[in-house]
């Protein structure tokens, strides 16, 4: 099993994820321009997945094509919400909204994974997780909320589902990984194999 690639992301989640699989990887994030890829796919109506499916590869062939010596793993994950994308918050009133939005609702994390080799994917999943919020009072969110850091909410947007955003839900169905952001064990399978 190949065991050194690069991880193209700014994720320290996402780097522990694969330590934490035996993935030893080098990191190069590839700082692509998410919301200019986003709006320009949102012109075409992308769906959420397929907009975590292209920032993956983008991320990937970016760095890829710079280093023909190595796999270059890019992720994307998304919050899809009745088929609408929720982004990260740029400040603290949307991230109440955003809370209020998913409030009592089921939405999907998705998180895309692709692994690229001399510019170009050789390699790519998609998996998706359901979560259902509890019905809460706006006053407990603003609770919530005031316990939530700014460095935690502008990287991982408004819950951390190892932490305490899990006390936010009635009812979780998918793989933790993938809702911190990396599919693992797709991916484990994949370098297993890799020849
Ligand atoms: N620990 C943790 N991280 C989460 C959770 N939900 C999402 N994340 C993280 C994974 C990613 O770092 C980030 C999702 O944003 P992106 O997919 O755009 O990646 P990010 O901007 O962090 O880095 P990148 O674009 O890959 O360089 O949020 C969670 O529940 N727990």
């Amino acid at each position: 099993m190949i065991n050194k690639i690069i991880l193209a992301s700014k994720s320290g989640v996402r780097k522990k994820i694969l330590e934490e699989n035996q993935i030893r990887c080098l990191v190069e994030p590839s700082n692509v321009d998410e919301d200019s890829v986003k709006d320009s796919l949102l012109k075409m109506n992308a769906t959420p997945e397929i907009i975590s499916k292209n920032l993956a590869e983008l991320k990937a062939n970016k760095i890829s094509q710079r280093r023909h010596d190595h796999l270059v793993l890019g992720a994307d994950s998304v919050i899809d919400l009745k088929g609408k994308i929720i982004s990260k918050p740029n400040n603290r009133k949307e991230a109440l909204e955003i809370l209020l939005d998913l409030n009592g609702q089921t939405h999907h994390l998705i998180s895309s994974v692709c692994i690229s080799q001399n510019g170009l994917m050789v390699w790519n999943c998609t998996d998706k997780a359901s979560l259902t919020m509890k019905q809460m009072k706006e006053e407990e969110l603003v609770n919530y909320l005031a316990k939530i850091n700014d460095e935690t909410l502008y990287a991982y947007n408004v819950y951390q589902i190892e932490g305490e955003g899990r006390s936010l839900f009635a009812n979780i169905e998918g793989d933790e990984d993938t809702i911190m952001g990396l599919p693992v064990k797709k991916i484990k399978e994949y370098l297993s194999n890799y020849k």
